[in-house]
């Protein structure tokens, strides 16, 4: 627990989270006992020590040196889901954990292709995820969005396949999956590589995010936002083109922030460098949230309270957090205006203890 005299505060404080890949929720744990139940060999412990014991796995994780040296890890150990059922087993264990800290709705992303690569079918892990998010709604009482993610690492021929199958199954207008994004290596592939899908995407009305703006200069995030992108994921490098901080606050965009992440890839040295308050200066609306919790040492809640301890939030502020992120979150007006209760009657109910 942190030592903030907020943390109860935060604990309770109704939140959305907008950034979280279902299969960065793959825990040590998790890899290790889906790899028993499917019969699948992980690498080898001679030629990557780190995979020796769930102890080791987890202590590496703790160096990562960029972007790139996760990813392979977290490739690697997302070969152990193969069933539809180890889709919904790892979604459910999302929820509850998001659940537990006070996470009222939950946009998440999941990456196919890496999945389809390995010979797993599109519907296979669709329905999967989509039953575990179904289980959180029923259960929990959450809200939730399932949010497709082409990556960067694979040709675009691969993507075209995965958005034709998204297509082909009309799950976007059944709302089975509720809108698209881009992420994995930032660096290196075209910015760009992704325009003609987005194109035809934007024009069919499906929202669009886009990772951007992580490890790559806010070039990155001029580019997603010029092929249809209206909310940028992580975004931090956004305060190196004040112009473009004041458009992106000016349009209300949203900046999906992980803080714990951008530490562990080393994006930035500590939680202190990351540009919350130079955001709320500006007028740029971000959420905060975990990433890849499995991977980073944390969930939404620790993310919440790293924020707290680096930057001295008032209630004040952490109530815009918190009402932005409902603001610009995916669902209806209605479910906003019950999210939106919900936070005022929590900042009331705190006010008045504290004047207790
Ligand atoms: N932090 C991150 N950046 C880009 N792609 C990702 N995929 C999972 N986590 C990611
Ligand atoms: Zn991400």
């Amino acid at each position: 627990m942190c030592q903030s005299p907020l943390h109860d505060f935060l604990h309770g404080l109704p939140k959305c989270e907008h950034h979280v890949h279902l299969e960065g929720c793959l825990t040590p744990e998790l890899i290790f006992h889906l790899a028993s139940r499917n019969d699948i060999a992980l690498p080898n412990p001679a030629d990557n020590p780190a995979y020796a014991s769930i102890a080791a796995l987890t202590a590496r994780y703790e160096h990562f040196t960029s972007l790139d040296d996760f990813l392979a890890f977290y490739f690697e150990g997302m070969a152990v889901l193969r069933t539809e059922q180890d889709f919904t087993d790892l979604a459910w264990s999302y929820f509850q954990k998001a659940h537990a800290d006070g996470v009222h709705h939950a946009e998440v992303f999941f990456d196919p292709q890496v999945h389809q690569s390995r010979g797993v079918a599109y519907a296979t892990i669709v329905d999967g995820f989509s039953a575990g998010c179904k289980r959180a709604e029923t259960e929990l009482g959450l809200s939730t969005r399932l949010i497709l993610c082409f990556v960067r690492h694979l040709p675009v021929s691969s993507a075209k396949e995965v958005y034709e199958e998204f297509l082909a199954h009309k799950h976007f207008e059944s709302g089975v999956v509720h809108g698209l994004g881009w992420s994995s290596t930032e660096v290196g592939p075209p910015k760009d590589m992704f325009r003609e899908l987005y194109a035809s995407a934007a024009q069919k009305g499906v929202p669009l995010t886009a990772h951007a703006g992580e490890e790559g200069d806010p070039t990155y995030i001029s580019t997603a936002l010029e092929l249809g992108a209206t909310r940028i994921d992580h975004g931090i490098r956004l305060v190196e083109d004040p112009e473009l901080m004041q458009r992106v606050a000016r349009e209300g965009i949203l900046l999906t922030v992980c803080p714990l992440s951008n530490v562990r890839l080393r994006c930035v040295k500590s939680v202190e460098e990351v540009p919350i308050r130079k955001f709320l200066e500006a007028g740029v609306k971000f959420s905060i949230n975990s990433d890849d919790p499995a991977y980073f040492g944390g969930y939404i809640l620790d993310n919440y309270c790293a924020v707290q301890e680096a930057h001295q939030l008032s209630i004040l502020e952490w109530r815009i957090i918190a009402e932005n992120s409902v603001q610009q979150s995916w669902i209806p007006d209605e479910r906003k205006a019950e999210l939106l209760e919900r936070i005022e009657s929590h900042v009331k109910q705190h006010m008045v203890a504290a004047e207790a």
